[in-house]
């Protein structure tokens, strides 16, 4: 389906027009005949299931891959993009999910790199510097430009990227999944910067899970499904229920399934004056703590960076506190002998951690090796002492048909699934082992929609079950519509607590800001 929506931008030659694009990785066609048509100076969102292929699409834009069949004209010309130098010398930038920035350098030594203007660093760097401030004055992309990318924050990093990017003469830029890693507060920032580059007549192509943001920024959107576009409409035309149907092939249920108060049992956690301080001694939690019953969702609201992480460490074993005490079935942890993963995991204890990538998979196994990943102890797993690699196998094989992870294929390299296709094992593997206590870091981070709302179906039937679940997220709509009860964290410490009929988004915001006490 395609209507034209009446703009000025309209009569201009398209951004990007892809037309018959094709690519397979064995046998999966990632992009089958894929159409898509983007307006110079627009907002252009590109939705879809995990592995629809939106990545796939931009990759072949960018120059990371090659199409099968197809072809590429950027402002009206044909182009052939065989790799990213290409992609920037057409005026194509990207932003990916995982930034592309040296640690060691600064912010514009990173922005020289590769593209420095003189031979003789000191003119370079002044000329890089001035064109640099004008772009920041322009854009309202403010960075630090000689601060080490190692200290900068990650909405810094991501301004850093995108700077880099219009320095390099970038007229589209592309945003893999640009918000997954910002707060709200950054998010909004990072939508107002994008204005203004649209206004400026910048294309914007924005790939995202977030269909609010779709509707609050796009112009239009292309809906992909199986490595098709199933649709392609103007914002004034979709809505998010629209959309979201669109993209699974169904109607989706979202948000709050019940609002019932229900009856909780036992303790099953109890936290006590934890104290962290960090290598630097700086503080990090205190005076914290925490009860996890049997048959709640605790969802612990807050910006990323007051402490949540730190609360998931010391909980799940990866972090002992200088002060503090821990019950867990039946038993005590002090700061001199605090729990640790293997103890936490025999005591019916089970962690998705927030980073996938760092903590949750090792991206150079397979699938079936990551989804075993610290329970290949088990006696499941384990012939006689010696690892049952059939059994492993035929244990991913159920996890992937439980949660619909694709491809159903144990043998794949864990870093070739899409990144909602990771979290899904990985909630697989956790899930699987029936805990007393689940805690979640964040646990629909780069997750599609469908795949969101199974997700929380699988977390609130844990619930139901007796398990006592903990969710950390930087979601507000996410802990909103998982949890019975909110607990809010500033700068390490819970600013409150409440009950989640006595919840509401200006009260728990206040709350997050460290007001309201
Ligand atoms: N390098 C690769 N090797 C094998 N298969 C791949 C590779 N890259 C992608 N795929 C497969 O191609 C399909 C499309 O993946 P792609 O990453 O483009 O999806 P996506 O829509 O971006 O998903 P997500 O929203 O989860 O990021 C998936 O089935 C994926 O597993």
């Amino acid at each position: 389906m395609s209507s034209e929506s009446a703009s000025p931008a309209m009569a201009a030659p398209l951004a990007v027009h892809m037309s018959g694009i094709n690519k397979r990785f064995g046998a999966v066609a990632a992009n089958a005949d894929v159409e898509l048509r983007v307006h110079s100076g627009t907002v252009h969102g590109i939705v879809g299931e995990n592995g629809a292929g939106k990545s796939t699409l931009m990759s072949i834009l960018y120059g990371f891959y090659q199409a099968d069949s197809g072809s590429i004209a950027v402002l009206g010309k044909p182009v052939t993009i065989r790799h990213a130098d290409d992609a920037i010398a057409h005026g194509i930038g990207m932003v990916h999910q995982h930034f592309m920035l040296v640690d060691t350098l600064t912010a514009l030594e990173n922005v020289m790199l590769g593209a420095e203007p003189h031979w003789l660093l000191q003119k370079a760097d002044a000329s890089v510097r001035s064109k640099l401030d004008a772009l920041m004055q322009a854009t309202g992309l403010q960075v630090k430009l000689d601060a080490l990318v190692a200290d900068l924050p990650v909405g810094d990093r991501q301004r850093l990227e995108i700077l880099k990017a219009l320095y390099r003469g970038a007229k589209v830029l592309i945003l893999d999944e640009p918000t997954a890693v910002l707060t709200p507060q950054e998010t909004e920032h990072l939508f107002k910067v994008l204005r203004v580059l649209r206004e400026q007549g910048t294309t914007i192509l924005l790939i995202t899970h977030k269909l609010k943001e779709v509707m609050g920024l796009c112009d239009r959107v292309t809906v992909m499904r199986g490595g098709r576009v199933v649709q392609e409409l103007p914002i004034a035309e979709a809505s998010i229920e629209k959309l979201a149907e669109a993209m699974v092939g169904r109607k989706v249920q979202m948000g709050r399934v019940d609002q019932d108060t229900r009856p909780v049992g036992d303790v099953l956690l109890d936290l006590r004056d934890v104290l962290v301080r960090d290598a630097m001694q700086v503080v990090r939690l205190q005076g914290l703590n925490l009860q996890l019953r049997a048959g709640e969702i605790v969802g612990v609201a807050g910006v990323s960076g007051n402490g949540q992480s730190e609360l998931l460490d010391v909980l799940s074993g990866l972090l002992a506190p200088q002060e503090g005490s821990l019950q867990l079935g039946g038993q005590q942890f002090l700061p001199q002998r605090w729990l640790d993963p293997q103890t936490a995991r025999a005591l019916g204890l089970a962690h998705v951690p927030e980073d996938r990538h760092a903590r949750a998979m090792v991206m150079d196994f397979v699938a079936w090796e990551s989804a075993v990943l610290g329970y290949d102890g088990l006696t499941e797993y384990a012939t006689r002492g010696w690892m049952a690699h059939g059994r492993m196998r035929q244990a991913t094989a159920r996890m992937m048909e439980r949660f619909d992870v694709r491809p159903r294929d144990p043998e794949l390299g864990s870093s070739k699934f899409s990144g909602g296709n990771q979290q899904k094992l990985v909630l697989a593997r956790e899930l699987g082992q029936s805990p007393k206590v689940l805690l979640v870091g964040q646990p629909t981070r780069g997750v599609d929609i469908g795949a969101i709302e199974f997700i929380y179906s699988q977390l609130r039937a844990m619930r139901d079950a007796g398990c006592a679940v903990l969710v950390v997220s930087s979601e507000l709509d996410e802990i909103l519509a998982l949890s019975d009860r909110v607990i809010v964290m500033n700068q390490g410490r819970v600013t409150g607590e409440l009950a989640i009929q006595d919840c509401t988004e200006a009260g728990i915001g206040l709350l997050m800001t460290g007001g309201g006490q």
